[in-house]
């Protein structure tokens, strides 16, 4: 198969869908790659490295979506690149269909068979190629905030860790899954006061048994949500249903009741937001004020740490790219019912069912993508 490569071009998304490493083994199993020039600059990998693990070098996209079988990327196509798709096409990246029309209309438009990194599925009920952009960005999470929550940045202006005779910054994480745990590690380790909700009790004592003292954690009511809310610094909004718009768990209404000048990082944005001001914004002009309450919401955090999140998510997409390579695409899905979930759009119909709730768009059921 002829795997390409594009370089990405959401704004200041400066991770690659391929590692070098990626392209020598794909090389090895016997497919061609070409990877677009300058496509891994950002993360740390020049030009020079893909050659000498066999690939081609592209000079621009256009090229690098006509020549190939299956491009491999990291965010979802922008709408120049949807263009470029084509029927027969694999498409393999994350796309974050159910807040997204325009693209959903788009990728069915192009007749590609389009896989998303967000629902592949793992034995344990986990997401193996979120859960890596997942750990990254649970971990800026309390970053970014701290730095939300300076006066300078329109902030409270408090302190994640305190100083002696002053208290810590409260901190409130609302889905205690991969990013809510990733955030609450470091946010305790800021010395802040950490409280993290959830919908599940297992999830609950899980994170109990393991993290009791380091953080507390509470049953997501919407009763608990908002009293925790209310005396918090900073919230990070951490919930998913897998494929589907996220919850909306703080209202418009209910900013006035938050402390003035707190911080909303809305990790969950990427499904849509948890907070219903959510709106995407880019790491050149991260954080907006709506009624007193600062909000962080970047869509793609993982891109500011380009080459920690590049290598941690090629180690997890690589088995999952090289069996679509070895196998082509319908095969890897029969033999594995893990890919089959991340099929998201299949020659020109819809086929996860949480997307076509969320659109109001009929779905083909996977099991019947893979006999058409
Ligand atoms: N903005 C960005 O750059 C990035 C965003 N994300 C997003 O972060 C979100 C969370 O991802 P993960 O932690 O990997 O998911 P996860 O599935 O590991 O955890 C989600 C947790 O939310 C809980 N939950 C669901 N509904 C809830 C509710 N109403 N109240 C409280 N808890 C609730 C679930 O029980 C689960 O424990 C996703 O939308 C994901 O796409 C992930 C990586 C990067
Ligand atoms: C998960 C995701 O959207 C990202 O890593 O950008
Ligand atoms: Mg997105």
């Amino acid at each position: 198969m002829h795997i390409g490569c594009p370089t990405e071009i959401k704004p200041q998304e400066f991770r690659v869908g391929l590692t070098p490493n990626a392209a020598r083994e794909a090389i090895a199993h016997g497919h061609k790659v070409t990877v677009q020039t300058g496509a891994g600059d950002g993360a740390g990998f020049p030009d020079a490295d893909y050659e000498s693990a066999g690939a081609q070098i592209a000079g621009n996209a256009a090229d690098v979506f006509a020549q190939a079988d299956m491009i491999v990327k990291v965010k979802e196509p922008q709408a120049v690149e949807r263009k470029m798709l084509r029927e027969g096409q694999i498409l393999f990246t994350y796309l974050h269909l159910a807040p997204d029309p325009e693209q959903t209309k788009d990728l069915i438009a192009s007749g590609a068979t389009c896989i998303a990194y967000e629902t592949v599925t793992d034995d344990r009920g986990g997401l193996p190629l979120l859960a890596p952009m997942s750990e990254v960005a649970g971990r800026l999470a309390p970053q970014v905030g701290a730095w939300t929550l300076q006066k300078a940045n329109g902030g409270r202006g408090v302190l994640m860790g305190g100083v002696p005779g002053v208290g810590p910054a409260r901190v409130v994480v609302i889905g205690g899954g991969v990013v809510g745990t990733h955030a609450a590690k470091i946010a305790s380790g800021m010395g802040a006061d950490v409280t993290v909700l959830d919908r599940s009790l297992p999830r609950l004592r899980y994170l109990d048994d393991v993290f009791g003292g380091q953080f507390k954690t509470s049953y997501a009511s919407a009763g608990n949500t908002m009293d925790l809310a209310r005396e918090a610094d900073l919230i990070v909004g951490a919930v998913l249903i897998p494929g589907a718009a996220a919850p909306k768990l703080i209202s418009r209404a209910q900013l006035q009741e938050l402390k003035p000048g707190a911080a909303l990082v809305d990790v969950a944005i990427d499904q849509g937001g948890c907070f219903e001001t959510s709106k995407a914004t880019t790491h050149q002009d991260p954080v907006y004020e709506v009624d007193g309450i600062m909000h962080y919401c970047v869509a793609n955090m993982p891109g500011a740490v380009a080459r920690t999140s590049t290598i941690a998510l090629g180690n997890a997409t690589m088995p999952f790219m090289l069996a679509l390579a070895d196998k082509g695409w319908r095969q890897a899905c029969e033999d594995d019912p893990h890919l089959l979930a991340g099929l998201n759009v299949h020659a020109g119909q819809l086929t996860y069912f949480a997307v076509g709730k969320a659109l109001g768009i009929d779905v083909l059921s996977p099991a019947l993508a893979l006999k058409t």
